[in-house]
């Protein structure tokens, strides 16, 4: 399999503290990877490091073939017109693909004599999507692109991102603080808290793996010895258990499937756990 990404113990220090601690992680190439966690969580710092515009203070980073990045708020000058917007990224980009560009606005009706600053945040979002794409990047990395954006434009710019990877083979990382935006497209997690890496991993391996149970609670002490428990929720006599691991066979115990946002916030509300599949295991 081959990757498109890898980090290696990254650690990134801005100023006095670590932004980013000891993360190793591996994405194989043309997956959609959602990049989620807290505010403050790194995945700016992260995504930041990978595309280049920051150097890592420790470890490595391992990009396959070339990089283009959609900074999060305002990545485009509200001044320039549409069509300004493209002849800069041309001057800038020796790959840049000019027909492909103006074609895409063109069918998402976006006028190229218009001022960036006056268009509405959703077609905002898809020129700046437009400018990321026209470099014709083997990893797009995009820093919460659906932040402002309303639920119909976040919906829109989602598809329109996904014909394009999906046509063009490109590895995308995106991130965002809502687990739902990206639940339908995506196919790989990374779940980052407190600058670690805490999950790493295929979702639907992931899902597979993991199950809430609902039982007695003096039974849990059973359950927690074979299997890794995620979280653990006490209400009088009963116990919800979110695990990770083998099938609990005990009749007193009902098992159903885990949804993403649960397993994200599990994971969330204890930093002690974690699921990262060891990185040989991810490129063999
Ligand atoms: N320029 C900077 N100088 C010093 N510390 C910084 C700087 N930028 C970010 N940090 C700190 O680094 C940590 C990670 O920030 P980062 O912006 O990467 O998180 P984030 O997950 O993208 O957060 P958010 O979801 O709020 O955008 C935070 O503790 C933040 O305060």
């Amino acid at each position: 399999m081959t990757l498109a990404l890898q980090t290696t113990g990254l650690g990134v220090r801005l100023r006095r503290a670590w932004a980013l601690r000891d993360c190793s992680l591996a994405i194989p190439a043309g997956r959609v990877a959602a990049l989620v966690g807290p505010n403050g969580a790194g995945k700016s710092t992260l995504l930041h490091a990978i595309v280049g515009l920051l150097a890592p203070t420790r470890g490595t980073i391992s990009v396959a073939g070339e990089a283009a990045f959609m900074a999060q708020d305002k990545p485009l000058y509200e001044g320039f017109t549409v069509a300004e917007t493209l002849a800069f990224g041309r001057r800038l980009n020796p790959g840049w693909d000019g027909p492909y560009a103006i074609g895409r606005l063109e069918r998402l009706g976006i006028p190229l004599d218009r001022k960036v600053g006056r268009l509405s945040g959703g077609q905002q979002a898809q020129v700046a999507l437009t400018v990321a794409l026209a470099k014709r990047p083997d990893l797009i990395a995009l820093d919460e692109p659906l932040a402002n954006l309303d639920p119909l434009a976040r919906h829109d710019v989602m598809r329109a991102l996904m014909v394009e990877v999906a046509e063009q083979r490109t590895t995308v990382l995106i991130s965002s603080h809502v687990v739902a935006d990206l639940e339908d497209t995506c196919d790989w997690l990374v779940v980052l808290n407190g600058g670690t890496v805490q999950v790493s991993g295929d979702i639907d391996d992931l899902l597979a793996g993991h199950q809430v149970l609902s039982g007695p609670a003096e039974a849990a002490g059973g359950v927690t010895s074979r299997t890794a428990v995620v979280e653990e929720v006490r209400t009088g006599t009963r116990v919800r258990l979110l695990v990770r691991g083998a099938p609990v066979t005990d009749p007193r115990w009902s098992a159903r499937p885990v949804s993403l946002e649960e397993l994200v916030m599990a994971y969330l509300r204890n930093p002690q756990c974690a699921a990262l599949p060891r990185l040989a295991e991810v490129s063999a």
